[in-house]
């Protein structure tokens, strides 16, 4: 089994092709939209879901069995048909045309697999048993869920704009280093739990930058 390197990869408006059109490629397209891809599904038939995704213009669906030469110009395909010698005949072509290629019912014919995602706002979760138990990391995922709860989205937010203030605002690097470390403590992920998990307002921003900074320097000297 392969020892996998875990990336986040862009995928916005790249050329993402994924063969076959059952649930199994559903749920590779669902991830692809999520982040922006541009999809064509090719398979001769396809989910109540695609078929919809289609009709409302977020993917394209050419209806037809894989051919060779398909890949042609694409920045990543998933071999998701259920048909195991096309899926070999996909991550054949995929690997001489050097395409990022995903390959669901024999993985070690590709070069990534999919980890099981928790998604909070601009916090993503990945976890991946390597190949060993998809449905575990399926129940890792969701025990995930509990630690980590809807007030990370509106944490990792305002960690987005104080991390942009400090770095506006404060100039020494030593001060700039314990703000951001501060910024960066998870209890104030839970007080956004405790509390109302709402927006900040820039000036709340400023301003807690501003006493956070005044605290650390008094500490100093
Ligand atoms: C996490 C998740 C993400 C996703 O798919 O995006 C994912 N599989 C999920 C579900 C799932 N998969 C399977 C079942 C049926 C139950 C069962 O058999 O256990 C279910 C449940 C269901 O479908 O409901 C069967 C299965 N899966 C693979 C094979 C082939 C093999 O093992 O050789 C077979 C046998 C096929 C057969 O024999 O028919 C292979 C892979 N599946 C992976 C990912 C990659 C390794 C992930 C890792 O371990 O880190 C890898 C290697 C490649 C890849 O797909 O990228 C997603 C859960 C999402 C979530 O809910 O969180
Ligand atoms: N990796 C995973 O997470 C995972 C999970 C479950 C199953 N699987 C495996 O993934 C494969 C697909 O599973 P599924 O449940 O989506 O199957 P499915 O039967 O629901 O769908 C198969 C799809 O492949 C299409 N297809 C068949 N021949 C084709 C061709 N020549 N060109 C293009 N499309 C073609 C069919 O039209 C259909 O849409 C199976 O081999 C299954 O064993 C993988």
């Amino acid at each position: 089994m392969s020892t996998y390197v875990p990336v986040m990869l862009d995928c916005k408006d790249r050329a993402c092709i994924v063969i076959g059109g059952g649930q199994v490629a559903e749920r590779k397209v669902k991830e692809l939209l999520v982040g922006q891809a541009s999809v064509t599904v090719i398979s001769p038939s396809v989910t109540p879901a695609l078929r919809h995704g289609h009709e409302q213009g977020e993917l394209r669906w050419l209806s037809r069995k894989y051919a060779e030469g398909d890949l042609q110009g694409a920045f990543m395909v998933h071999a998701a048909s259920d048909d195991p010698q096309v899926n070999e005949n996909v991550a054949a072509e995929a690997r001489a045309r050097g395409i990022l290629v995903n390959v669901a019912d024999q993985p070690q014919l590709g070069n990534f697999i999919h980890p099981s995602v928790l998604r909070r706002g601009r916090l993503v979760i990945s976890v991946s048993t390597s190949g060993a138990g998809p449905l575990a990391a399926r129940a890792i995922r969701r025990r995930l869920e509990e630690d980590f709860g809807k007030e990370f989205e509106a944490y990792l937010d305002l960690l987005y704009d104080l991390r942009n203030g400090i770095k506006q605002q404060v100039s020494d690097p030593v001060t700039r280093q314990a703000l951001l470390r501060k910024a960066s403590d998870l209890r104030l992920a839970d007080a956004l739990h405790h509390g109302a998990a709402r927006t900040w307002s820039m000036e709340e921003i400023q301003q807690w930058i501003k006493d956070n900074q005044e605290e650390w320097e008094c500490g100093q000297s």
